[in-house]
């Protein structure tokens, strides 16, 4: 499922929209359904509206009526694995338990293995809230 899951963000990173930073990404996780969803990085004329790989891969998933992630994986053309951004690993903590995998890679294979304990100790989580 791994090597799945990293085929698949690299299909999805081909569709990157990246006028501004021409920093392409890609994302695919697995479901607790086991169905797969793939994301690229959407940038914006207003940068700030920029929406991240991961997120966009969340968001379709979630749209669809999966809310539980079991694995996601992550591709950019870095030197090392790609790290994802704050933001995205506190959408991702919404949906992933802490024992999800998150695959973090790059185009030469270098790949890491997180957990999302790993990726965002101390999380902000609905069960924190009075
Ligand atoms: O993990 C990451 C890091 C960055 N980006 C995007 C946001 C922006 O489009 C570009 C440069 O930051 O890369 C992602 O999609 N995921
Ligand atoms: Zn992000």
């Amino acid at each position: 499922m791994k090597e799945q899951l990293i085929q698949e963000a690299m299909a999805a990173r081909k569709h990157a929209h990246i006028p501004y930073s021409n920093f392409a990404v890609g994302a695919a996780l697995l479901t607790s359904n086991k169905r797969i969803y793939s994301g690229c990085n959407i940038e914006n004329a207003s940068f700030g509206l920029t929406n991240c790989a991961e997120r966009t891969a969340i968001f379709k998933a979630v749209s669809e009526g999966e809310h539980i992630i079991e694995a996601i994986a992550v591709v950019a053309d870095t030197k090392g694995p790609v790290s994802p951004c704050g933001a995205c690993r506190q959408v991702l903590a919404e949906f992933c338990d802490e024992n999800t995998k998150i695959y973090l890679t790059n185009l030469h294979g270098n790949t890491e293995e997180w957990t999302m304990a790993q990726l965002l100790p101390g999380a902000f989580r609905s069960a924190d809230m009075k």
